[in-house]
């Protein structure tokens, strides 16, 4: 106790104990039990750092940003058929070796879509009703029975799971329920990214409870810290896993493992590389990946200004156009480099918040405006520290749909990320050379959204290959629901 009195004192937060007489010892221990892990000087600074932020203005035009250089930056829709193929194949041989692992970003409070549990348990309404977790584990499942059956091996893709205080054991047993979606639970990892406390404008942490202080995850790029705590890289060591496919867990469309990526970040050397979309309008909330003074990076959407952002070519085209879809490619290597060298170096961005606390008087307030300070630190932050890093522009159609917001938003809801996954299988249908019947028996033709309702397996179909053999030719009533079982049905009335 005289150590967390000492330890408050020095960082001025003795107001963390007011209400100590009042505490049951049970209260007193829990309180207790969540300072002692903070460290005297990173507290101090914490709370003196949060109070400069508020009280400075937002970050200024960023007048030496530079879009990132032709070189380093692949395009999926400008490139040919035998370049994609090549990389395809690269990324093929290095998943069925095992040396492929893949970590979800799966900390997050799920605030802006409303959600008290996981985002990754989020059932979107798809008529399979599965949440992103289970695509998620399918599309691992897949793409490792495609990898072994071109190479012949069997092979295993390591699934990281970084959570946070908020979804750790929601996360764990719901895995546990569904028994790990068919993945061997040996290959899922999970592990916890740490919390820090959130800060009033003055510099002060704010109360959740009596007993209780306000914290926050210390964002994705707690990540780092995060490896470290929990000895991520030398699991990854000791499995063979070299390369490692990062990614948020709220796009729907996300292509585990993806050897495409994977293979083309190896063509090009690289030790660290970003997946792009161009971006859809000027303020649309995604980072872009750009350049300042030579140095690859991501400037975040809540920070890039409104100027910026709607910088213009000569061809018309947004100057900074490649929307960061938070899926990254890293060596293992860059990642060992990162943990002993630079990841204190990475500097928290600040965000502004209503959070919810106790006054004092001891009364419960419920902030209609921000009142704090969360200090987040960003994945994407360690870009200026790598060798080589790489760009690749993927089709948004087919590689991003994220679930931010609450049904009845604008953008980016569970209706939105449903029709993108069921236009983007309508399409694979189609092309596979299915006829499709809407409810009525007519022909759908159009690709919109309201006409598309088929769903495939990723158990069926990674990314669409495959399906030639179950659909050409076939005429079939949607709403379609095109899982093993079906695969299996349609499959045999061929042979007859
Ligand atoms: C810190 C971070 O990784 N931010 C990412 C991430 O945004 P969030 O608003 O944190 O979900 O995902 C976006 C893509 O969905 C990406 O554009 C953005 O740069």
């Amino acid at each position: 106790m005289s150590r967390v009195r000492q330890l408050l004192r020095d960082a001025d937060q003795l107001h963390v104990l007011q209400f100590w007489s009042e505490l049951s010892a049970d209260q007193r221990r829990a309180l207790v039990r969540e300072l002692l892990p903070l460290e005297p000087g990173g507290l101090k600074a914490h709370c003196e750092a949060a109070c400069r932020a508020a009280a400075a203005p937002a970050p200024g035009a960023q007048r030496s940003l530079e879009p990132v250089p032709m070189e380093t930056f692949g395009s999926v829709r400008r490139s040919d058929p035998e370049l994609l193929s090549s990389w395809e194949n690269q990324g093929w041989l290095q998943v069925s070796q095992s040396r492929v692992g893949v970590l979800l970003l799966a900390g997050g409070q799920g605030t802006r879509l409303g959600v008290d549990y996981p985002k990754g348990m989020y059932d979107v309404g798809l008529p399979s009703g599965k949440t992103l977790y289970q695509l998620q584990a399918e599309r691992i499942l897949k793409v490792q029975q495609l990898a072994d059956s071109r190479h012949g091996t069997k092979c295993s893709v390591p699934w990281y799971i970084m959570t946070s205080e908020f979804t750790l054991s929601r996360t764990q047993s719901f895995f546990e329920q569904n028994q790990h979606f068919g993945l061997n639970p040996s290959n899922v990892v999970m592990f916890e990214q740490r919390m820090i406390p959130s800060v009033s404008f003055d510099g002060k942490i704010l109360l959740q409870e009596k007993w209780k202080i306000a914290t926050a995850p210390d964002g994705n790029g707690g990540l780092y810290a995060a490896l470290e705590d929990n000895n991520v890289l030398e699991d990854m060591r000791s499995r063979g896993v070299e390369y490692l496919q990062v990614y948020c867990v709220d796009n729907i469309l996300v292509k585990m493992a993806d050897p495409l990526f994977i293979g083309f970040c190896l063509s090009k050397g690289a030790d660290c590389g970003a997946k792009v979309v161009e971006k859809a309008y000027p303020s649309e909330p995604v980072g872009v990946v750009c350049r300042m003074g030579g140095v690859s990076q991501v400037v975040e959407y809540s920070e890039i200004g409104a100027e910026t952002a709607e910088l213009r070519g000569p061809e018309g085209e947004l100057m900074f156009n490649a929307g960061n879809i938070c899926i990254h490619f890293f060596t293992r290597n860059f990642l060992q480099e990162v943990a002993q060298k630079f990841k204190d170096e990475l500097k928290p961005h600040v965000a502004l918040k209503k959070i919810p606390f106790i006054d004092e008087c001891g009364n419960k307030v419920t902030p209609s405006k921000a009142n704090g300070i969360k200090m987040e630190k960003f994945v994407f932050d360690v870009f200026p520290f790598s060798r080589t890093f790489v760009v690749l522009e993927v089709p948004r159609e087919e590689e991003f749909s994220p679930l931010k917001n609450a049904e009845g938003s604008k953008a980016d809801n569970p209706s939105t990320v449903r029709n993108s996954l069921l236009t983007q299988h309508t399409r694979w249908a189609m092309s596979a050379g299915a006829r499709l019947l809407n409810q009525y028996g007519n022909s759908v033709t159009t690709h919109t959204s309201d006409a598309a309702q088929v769903e495939i397996s990723p158990l069926v179909s990674y990314s669409g290959e495959g399906l030639e053999e179950l659909l050409r030719g076939r005429t079939l009533t949607t709403p379609l629901l095109l899982d093993q079982r079906k695969a299996t049905e349609l499959q045999s009335q061929h042979h007859h």
